[in-house]
Protein backbone atom coordinates (compact mmCIF):
# COMPACT_ATOMS: atom_id res chain seq x y z
CA UNK A 1 0.00 0.00 0.00
CA UNK A 2 1.41 3.67 -0.98
CA UNK A 3 0.33 7.25 -0.34
CA UNK A 4 -0.79 8.67 -3.35
CA UNK A 5 -0.99 12.13 -2.38
CA UNK A 6 -0.68 14.34 0.46
CA UNK A 7 -2.97 17.83 -0.16
CA UNK A 8 -2.90 20.59 1.84
CA UNK A 9 -6.26 22.34 2.16
CA UNK A 10 -6.23 25.75 3.83
CA UNK A 11 -9.70 27.46 4.40
CA UNK A 12 -12.26 29.95 5.82
CA UNK A 13 -15.22 29.37 7.02
CA UNK A 14 -15.43 31.88 9.28
CA UNK A 15 -11.85 31.67 10.39
CA UNK A 16 -8.33 29.85 9.21
CA UNK A 17 -7.67 25.83 9.11
CA UNK A 18 -5.32 23.94 7.52
CA UNK A 19 -5.93 20.51 6.59
CA UNK A 20 -3.95 17.32 5.74
CA UNK A 21 -5.55 15.16 3.04
CA UNK A 22 -3.67 11.53 2.30
CA UNK A 23 -4.49 9.44 -0.16
CA UNK A 24 -3.37 5.91 -0.97
CA UNK A 25 -3.37 3.66 -3.74
CA UNK A 26 -6.40 1.61 -2.63
CA UNK A 27 -8.45 4.61 -2.43
CA UNK A 28 -8.81 4.78 1.51
CA UNK A 29 -7.56 8.85 2.37
CA UNK A 30 -6.77 9.80 5.94
CA UNK A 31 -7.70 14.03 7.55
CA UNK A 32 -5.44 15.60 9.65
CA UNK A 33 -5.32 19.20 11.51
CA UNK A 34 -2.43 21.47 11.03
CA UNK A 35 -4.03 24.72 12.03
CA UNK A 36 -1.76 27.21 14.26
CA UNK A 37 -3.34 30.09 14.93
CA UNK A 38 -2.40 33.24 12.94
CA UNK A 39 0.72 31.44 11.45
CA UNK A 40 -1.30 29.07 9.53
CA UNK A 41 0.72 29.51 6.08
CA UNK A 42 3.59 28.96 7.55
CA UNK A 43 2.50 25.39 8.82
CA UNK A 44 0.66 24.82 4.87
CA UNK A 45 4.25 25.37 3.32
CA UNK A 46 6.14 23.42 5.64
CA UNK A 47 3.82 20.29 4.50
CA UNK A 48 3.49 20.91 0.96
CA UNK A 49 7.25 22.04 0.45
CA UNK A 50 8.75 19.87 2.74
CA UNK A 51 7.07 17.07 4.35
CA UNK A 52 4.46 15.89 1.08
CA UNK A 53 7.63 14.91 -1.33
CA UNK A 54 8.77 12.67 1.35
CA UNK A 55 5.98 10.82 1.74
CA UNK A 56 4.65 9.84 -1.91
CA UNK A 57 4.92 6.29 -1.93
CA UNK A 58 5.71 5.40 1.31
CA UNK A 59 3.70 2.58 2.72
CA UNK A 60 1.04 5.00 5.12
CA UNK A 61 0.53 1.90 7.92
CA UNK A 62 3.57 2.52 9.15
CA UNK A 63 2.45 5.34 11.09
CA UNK A 64 5.51 5.27 14.08
CA UNK A 65 8.57 5.21 11.27
CA UNK A 66 6.77 7.97 9.71
CA UNK A 67 6.40 9.76 12.84
CA UNK A 68 10.57 9.30 13.74
CA UNK A 69 10.93 10.16 10.15
CA UNK A 70 9.29 13.62 10.10
CA UNK A 71 10.63 14.34 13.62
CA UNK A 72 14.28 13.19 13.61
CA UNK A 73 15.17 13.17 10.15
CA UNK A 74 14.35 16.56 9.68
CA UNK A 75 17.30 18.04 12.23
CA UNK A 76 15.12 21.09 13.16
CA UNK A 77 13.43 19.26 16.35
CA UNK A 78 10.50 20.53 18.17
CA UNK A 79 8.38 24.13 17.65
CA UNK A 80 5.03 24.98 16.91
CA UNK A 81 4.98 24.57 12.78
CA UNK A 82 6.87 21.31 13.29
CA UNK A 83 4.85 19.90 15.67
CA UNK A 84 1.48 21.11 13.85
CA UNK A 85 2.75 19.61 10.70
CA UNK A 86 3.77 16.17 11.86
CA UNK A 87 0.84 16.17 13.87
CA UNK A 88 -1.66 16.39 11.11
CA UNK A 89 0.17 13.68 9.43
CA UNK A 90 0.23 11.66 12.05
CA UNK A 91 -4.04 11.89 12.64
CA UNK A 92 -4.36 11.70 9.15
CA UNK A 93 -2.47 8.19 9.27
CA UNK A 94 -3.95 7.06 12.16
CA UNK A 95 -7.65 7.90 10.27
CA UNK A 96 -6.29 5.65 7.66
CA UNK A 97 -5.39 2.91 9.95
CA UNK A 98 -9.04 2.94 11.26
CA UNK A 99 -10.73 2.73 8.09
CA UNK A 100 -8.07 -0.19 6.60
CA UNK A 101 -9.35 -2.06 10.66
CA UNK A 102 -12.75 -0.91 9.90
CA UNK A 103 -12.80 0.34 13.41
CA UNK A 104 -13.24 3.64 15.43
CA UNK A 105 -10.12 5.02 16.76
CA UNK A 106 -10.96 4.74 19.94
CA UNK A 107 -10.94 0.74 19.31
CA UNK A 108 -7.57 0.96 18.28
CA UNK A 109 -6.22 3.20 21.21
CA UNK A 110 -6.98 0.32 23.20
CA UNK A 111 -11.23 0.28 23.52
CA UNK A 112 -13.19 2.31 25.78
CA UNK A 113 -12.88 3.42 29.55
CA UNK A 114 -15.42 5.73 30.01
CA UNK A 115 -19.55 6.21 27.98
CA UNK A 116 -18.61 10.09 27.42
CA UNK A 117 -16.08 12.46 27.18
CA UNK A 118 -17.08 15.53 30.07
CA UNK A 119 -16.36 18.50 28.22
CA UNK A 120 -16.59 22.52 30.14
CA UNK A 121 -17.63 25.30 27.99
CA UNK A 122 -16.98 28.89 27.28
CA UNK A 123 -18.74 31.89 29.99
CA UNK A 124 -17.72 35.35 29.54
CA UNK A 125 -19.36 38.54 30.46
CA UNK A 126 -18.31 41.82 30.68
CA UNK A 127 -18.82 42.49 34.08
CA UNK A 128 -19.58 40.30 36.73
CA UNK A 129 -23.66 40.42 36.60
CA UNK A 130 -23.25 39.13 32.45
CA UNK A 131 -20.98 36.20 33.41
CA UNK A 132 -23.13 34.78 36.13
CA UNK A 133 -26.18 34.69 34.10
CA UNK A 134 -23.54 33.26 30.85
CA UNK A 135 -22.82 30.28 33.46
CA UNK A 136 -26.35 30.00 34.11
CA UNK A 137 -27.29 29.69 30.10
CA UNK A 138 -24.25 26.85 30.02
CA UNK A 139 -25.76 25.34 32.69
CA UNK A 140 -29.00 25.21 31.45
CA UNK A 141 -28.23 23.20 28.73
CA UNK A 142 -26.41 20.46 30.55
CA UNK A 143 -22.50 21.29 30.94
CA UNK A 144 -21.15 19.93 34.05
CA UNK A 145 -18.42 22.57 33.64
CA UNK A 146 -17.93 25.99 33.06
CA UNK A 147 -15.08 28.55 32.14
CA UNK A 148 -15.90 31.93 33.54
CA UNK A 149 -14.22 34.94 32.40
CA UNK A 150 -15.07 38.17 33.05
CA UNK A 151 -14.32 42.25 32.00
CA UNK A 152 -12.08 44.43 34.62
CA UNK A 153 -13.06 47.01 36.09
CA UNK A 154 -10.65 50.18 34.44
CA UNK A 155 -9.80 47.98 31.51
CA UNK A 156 -11.50 48.25 27.75
CA UNK A 157 -10.94 44.30 26.85
CA UNK A 158 -10.18 41.75 28.52
CA UNK A 159 -9.32 37.63 27.14
CA UNK A 160 -11.56 35.87 26.82
CA UNK A 161 -14.51 38.38 27.26
CA UNK A 162 -16.08 38.57 23.76
CA UNK A 163 -19.12 39.96 22.15
CA UNK A 164 -20.19 36.86 19.97
CA UNK A 165 -21.04 34.36 23.04
CA UNK A 166 -21.45 30.89 21.61
CA UNK A 167 -18.23 31.43 19.48
CA UNK A 168 -15.59 33.00 20.91
CA UNK A 169 -12.67 33.84 18.65
CA UNK A 170 -9.86 35.86 19.44
CA UNK A 171 -8.22 35.76 16.33
CA UNK A 172 -10.12 38.63 14.98
CA UNK A 173 -8.07 41.41 12.77
CA UNK A 174 -6.11 41.75 10.01
CA UNK A 175 -3.24 42.82 11.81
CA UNK A 176 -2.80 42.41 16.06
CA UNK A 177 -5.14 44.21 17.87
CA UNK A 178 -3.56 46.14 21.15
CA UNK A 179 -5.20 44.99 24.81
CA UNK A 180 -4.50 46.91 27.48
CA UNK A 181 -3.93 44.88 31.02
CA UNK A 182 -3.52 45.45 34.86
CA UNK A 183 -2.66 42.57 37.26
CA UNK A 184 -3.53 44.52 40.02
CA UNK A 185 -7.45 44.96 39.06
CA UNK A 186 -7.50 41.74 37.85
CA UNK A 187 -6.49 40.46 41.00
CA UNK A 188 -8.89 42.19 42.36
CA UNK A 189 -11.59 41.44 40.78
CA UNK A 190 -11.62 37.99 40.40
CA UNK A 191 -11.98 36.71 43.69
CA UNK A 192 -15.46 38.23 43.81
CA UNK A 193 -16.73 36.66 40.61
CA UNK A 194 -16.48 33.09 41.58
CA UNK A 195 -18.01 34.22 45.28
CA UNK A 196 -20.39 35.40 43.21
CA UNK A 197 -20.81 31.94 41.20
CA UNK A 198 -20.70 29.88 44.12
CA UNK A 199 -23.30 31.98 46.33
CA UNK A 200 -25.71 31.65 43.04
CA UNK A 201 -24.42 27.98 41.85
CA UNK A 202 -23.49 26.24 44.93
CA UNK A 203 -20.66 23.80 44.62
CA UNK A 204 -22.05 20.84 42.17
CA UNK A 205 -21.31 22.91 39.19
CA UNK A 206 -17.21 22.76 38.07
CA UNK A 207 -15.76 26.04 37.03
CA UNK A 208 -12.71 26.73 35.82
CA UNK A 209 -10.67 29.83 34.92
CA UNK A 210 -7.84 30.74 32.68
CA UNK A 211 -5.19 33.43 33.97
CA UNK A 212 -3.60 33.06 29.83
CA UNK A 213 0.20 33.55 31.06
CA UNK A 214 -0.13 37.09 32.94
CA UNK A 215 0.93 36.28 36.89
CA UNK A 216 4.18 35.73 38.00
CA UNK A 217 4.58 32.98 40.19
CA UNK A 218 3.75 34.42 43.32
CA UNK A 219 0.94 36.47 42.12
CA UNK A 220 -0.55 33.24 40.58
CA UNK A 221 -0.15 31.52 44.32
CA UNK A 222 -2.08 34.40 45.52
CA UNK A 223 -4.64 33.98 43.49
CA UNK A 224 -4.64 30.52 43.56
CA UNK A 225 -4.70 30.97 47.61
CA UNK A 226 -7.73 33.58 47.25
CA UNK A 227 -9.50 31.14 45.32
CA UNK A 228 -9.71 28.24 47.21
CA UNK A 229 -12.54 28.64 49.14
CA UNK A 230 -14.68 28.58 45.79
CA UNK A 231 -13.11 24.75 44.96
CA UNK A 232 -12.28 25.36 41.15
CA UNK A 233 -11.89 22.58 39.01
CA UNK A 234 -8.32 24.25 37.46
CA UNK A 235 -6.97 27.60 37.15
CA UNK A 236 -4.89 27.39 33.95
CA UNK A 237 -2.03 28.95 32.87
CA UNK A 238 -0.83 31.53 35.95
CA UNK A 239 2.42 32.39 33.94
CA UNK A 240 4.17 31.85 31.22
CA UNK A 241 5.60 28.06 31.16
CA UNK A 242 8.84 28.05 29.39
CA UNK A 243 10.71 27.68 32.46
CA UNK A 244 8.72 24.58 34.34
CA UNK A 245 10.52 25.21 37.52
CA UNK A 246 8.35 28.25 38.20
CA UNK A 247 5.45 26.24 38.86
CA UNK A 248 7.61 24.77 42.43
CA UNK A 249 6.68 28.13 44.04
CA UNK A 250 2.98 28.89 43.38
CA UNK A 251 2.70 25.10 44.37
CA UNK A 252 4.13 25.88 47.51
CA UNK A 253 1.40 28.72 48.06
CA UNK A 254 -2.07 26.74 47.19
CA UNK A 255 -3.63 23.58 46.63
CA UNK A 256 -5.97 25.01 43.74
CA UNK A 257 -5.67 22.45 40.98
CA UNK A 258 -3.36 23.44 38.13
CA UNK A 259 -3.76 23.05 34.44
CA UNK A 260 -0.85 24.54 31.91
CA UNK A 261 0.43 23.00 28.04
CA UNK A 262 -1.77 24.33 25.08
CA UNK A 263 1.13 26.37 24.01
CA UNK A 264 3.47 23.68 24.04
CA UNK A 265 4.03 21.00 21.60
CA UNK A 266 6.57 18.28 23.06
CA UNK A 267 6.92 16.00 26.11
CA UNK A 268 10.11 17.81 26.99
CA UNK A 269 7.90 21.28 27.66
CA UNK A 270 5.75 18.93 30.91
CA UNK A 271 8.21 16.17 32.06
CA UNK A 272 9.37 18.45 35.26
CA UNK A 273 5.62 19.80 35.48
CA UNK A 274 4.50 16.02 35.15
CA UNK A 275 7.41 13.96 37.18
CA UNK A 276 7.59 16.91 40.33
CA UNK A 277 3.48 16.81 40.52
CA UNK A 278 3.67 20.30 39.93
CA UNK A 279 0.50 20.45 37.95
CA UNK A 280 -2.79 18.80 38.02
CA UNK A 281 -4.13 18.72 34.26
CA UNK A 282 -1.68 18.63 31.06
CA UNK A 283 -3.52 20.56 28.05
CA UNK A 284 -0.74 20.17 25.38
CA UNK A 285 -3.15 19.03 22.58
CA UNK A 286 -2.92 16.52 19.15
CA UNK A 287 -2.57 19.26 16.78
CA UNK A 288 -0.35 21.04 18.28
CA UNK A 289 2.26 18.36 19.66
CA UNK A 290 3.16 15.52 17.36
CA UNK A 291 -0.54 14.28 16.83
CA UNK A 292 -1.94 10.73 18.47
CA UNK A 293 1.62 9.23 18.56
CA UNK A 294 2.93 12.00 20.99
CA UNK A 295 0.59 13.03 23.11
CA UNK A 296 -0.02 9.48 24.43
CA UNK A 297 3.31 9.19 25.47
CA UNK A 298 2.72 12.19 27.10
CA UNK A 299 -0.43 10.84 28.60
CA UNK A 300 1.58 8.01 30.18
CA UNK A 301 4.22 9.61 31.38
CA UNK A 302 1.53 11.85 33.25
CA UNK A 303 -0.62 8.79 34.31
CA UNK A 304 2.22 7.16 36.67
CA UNK A 305 2.08 11.12 38.19
CA UNK A 306 -1.18 11.48 38.65
CA UNK A 307 -1.34 14.24 36.28
CA UNK A 308 -4.95 13.84 34.28
CA UNK A 309 -5.72 15.00 31.00
CA UNK A 310 -7.71 18.03 29.88
CA UNK A 311 -6.89 18.77 26.12
CA UNK A 312 -7.24 22.24 24.12
CA UNK A 313 -10.19 22.74 22.20
CA UNK A 314 -10.35 26.20 21.06
CA UNK A 315 -12.57 27.13 17.88
CA UNK A 316 -8.84 27.41 16.20
CA UNK A 317 -8.99 23.47 16.74
CA UNK A 318 -10.89 22.16 14.30
CA UNK A 319 -13.48 19.50 13.89
CA UNK A 320 -10.63 17.36 13.27
CA UNK A 321 -8.77 17.82 16.06
CA UNK A 322 -12.08 17.75 18.18
CA UNK A 323 -12.82 14.47 16.93
CA UNK A 324 -8.78 12.92 17.40
CA UNK A 325 -9.15 14.26 20.69
CA UNK A 326 -12.58 12.57 21.55
CA UNK A 327 -11.45 9.12 20.74
CA UNK A 328 -8.42 9.90 22.50
CA UNK A 329 -10.33 10.94 25.97
CA UNK A 330 -12.62 8.19 25.44
CA UNK A 331 -10.10 5.52 26.01
CA UNK A 332 -7.24 7.49 27.40
CA UNK A 333 -7.07 6.14 31.17
CA UNK A 334 -6.14 9.27 32.99
CA UNK A 335 -8.79 11.32 31.30
CA UNK A 336 -9.68 14.98 33.12
CA UNK A 337 -12.13 16.86 31.16
CA UNK A 338 -12.03 18.11 27.59
CA UNK A 339 -12.38 21.88 26.51
CA UNK A 340 -14.84 22.12 23.77
CA UNK A 341 -16.09 25.38 22.25
CA UNK A 342 -18.35 24.88 19.29
CA UNK A 343 -17.91 25.63 16.21
CA UNK A 344 -19.73 27.79 13.89
CA UNK A 345 -22.41 26.12 10.96
CA UNK A 346 -20.45 27.24 8.63
CA UNK A 347 -17.00 25.01 9.74
CA UNK A 348 -19.52 21.90 10.90
CA UNK A 349 -20.57 21.93 7.28
CA UNK A 350 -17.08 21.80 5.70
CA UNK A 351 -16.19 19.41 8.10
CA UNK A 352 -18.91 16.96 8.83
CA UNK A 353 -18.38 14.93 11.99
CA UNK A 354 -20.34 11.75 14.05
CA UNK A 355 -19.34 13.04 17.13
CA UNK A 356 -21.92 14.55 19.56
CA UNK A 357 -23.14 16.29 22.65
CA UNK A 358 -25.21 15.38 25.45
CA UNK A 359 -26.14 16.07 29.00
CA UNK A 360 -22.57 18.26 29.77
CA UNK A 361 -20.58 15.00 27.54
CA UNK A 362 -19.36 14.50 23.61
CA UNK A 363 -19.81 11.16 22.79
CA UNK A 364 -17.46 9.90 19.56
CA UNK A 365 -19.36 8.00 17.33
CA UNK A 366 -18.75 4.35 15.07
CA UNK A 367 -17.53 5.66 11.56
CA UNK A 368 -14.26 4.25 11.08
CA UNK A 369 -10.94 6.35 11.62
CA UNK A 370 -11.71 9.30 13.43
CA UNK A 371 -14.86 10.30 12.64
CA UNK A 372 -14.16 13.62 10.94
CA UNK A 373 -13.98 14.36 6.58
CA UNK A 374 -13.60 17.76 4.69
CA UNK A 375 -16.27 18.66 2.22
CA UNK A 376 -13.56 20.07 -0.43
CA UNK A 377 -15.46 21.60 -3.03
CA UNK A 378 -17.16 23.37 -0.15
CA UNK A 379 -13.94 24.33 1.71
CA UNK A 380 -13.17 26.08 -1.67
CA UNK A 381 -15.71 28.27 -1.49
CA UNK A 382 -14.00 30.09 1.71
CA UNK A 383 -10.43 30.98 0.91
CA UNK A 384 -7.77 32.22 3.28
CA UNK A 385 -8.21 35.41 5.15
CA UNK A 386 -5.39 36.81 7.19
CA UNK A 387 -6.20 36.55 10.98
CA UNK A 388 -4.21 37.55 13.66
CA UNK A 389 -4.46 37.15 17.50
CA UNK A 390 -3.74 40.19 19.75
CA UNK A 391 -1.11 41.56 21.47
CA UNK A 392 -1.06 42.25 24.68
CA UNK A 393 0.28 46.16 27.03
CA UNK A 394 0.75 47.06 30.28
CA UNK A 395 -1.36 50.66 30.75
CA UNK A 396 2.04 52.64 30.63
CA UNK A 397 2.96 51.12 27.28
CA UNK A 398 4.97 47.97 27.62
CA UNK A 399 4.27 44.97 25.66
CA UNK A 400 3.19 41.91 27.83
CA UNK A 401 2.20 38.62 27.58
CA UNK A 402 -0.99 37.94 25.36
O1 LIG B 1 -7.96 28.05 26.83
C1 LIG B 1 -8.22 28.43 25.72
O2 LIG B 1 -9.06 27.96 24.99
C2 LIG B 1 -7.45 29.62 25.20
O3 LIG B 1 -6.37 29.96 25.93
C3 LIG B 1 -7.54 29.82 23.74
O4 LIG B 1 -8.68 30.58 23.51
C4 LIG B 1 -6.34 30.47 23.05
O5 LIG B 1 -6.25 31.81 23.38
C5 LIG B 1 -6.48 30.30 21.58
O6 LIG B 1 -6.66 28.97 21.28
C6 LIG B 1 -5.26 30.86 20.86
O7 LIG B 1 -5.28 30.48 19.54
MG1 LIG C 1 -6.19 28.69 27.66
Amino acid sequence: MKILDVKVIVCCPGRNFVTVKIVTDEGVYGIGDATLNGRELAVASYLEDHIAPCLIGRDPQQIEDIWQYLYRGCYWRRGAVTMSAIAAIDVALWDIKGKLANMPLYQLLGGRSREGVMVYGHANGADIAETVEEVGRYIDMGYKAVRAQCGIPGLPSTYGVSGDKMYYEPANADLPEENIWSTEKYLNHVPQLFNTLRDRYGFDVHLLHDCHHRLTPIEAGRLGKDLEPYRLFWLEDTVPAELQERFRLIRQHTTTPLAVGEVFNSIYDCNTLITEQLIDYIRSTIVHAGGISHVRRIAALAEIYNVRTGFHGATDLSPVTMGAALHFDTWVPNFGIQEYMRHTEATDDVFPSDYYFKNGYLHVGDTPGHGVDIDESLAAKYPYQRAYLPVNRLQDGTLFNW
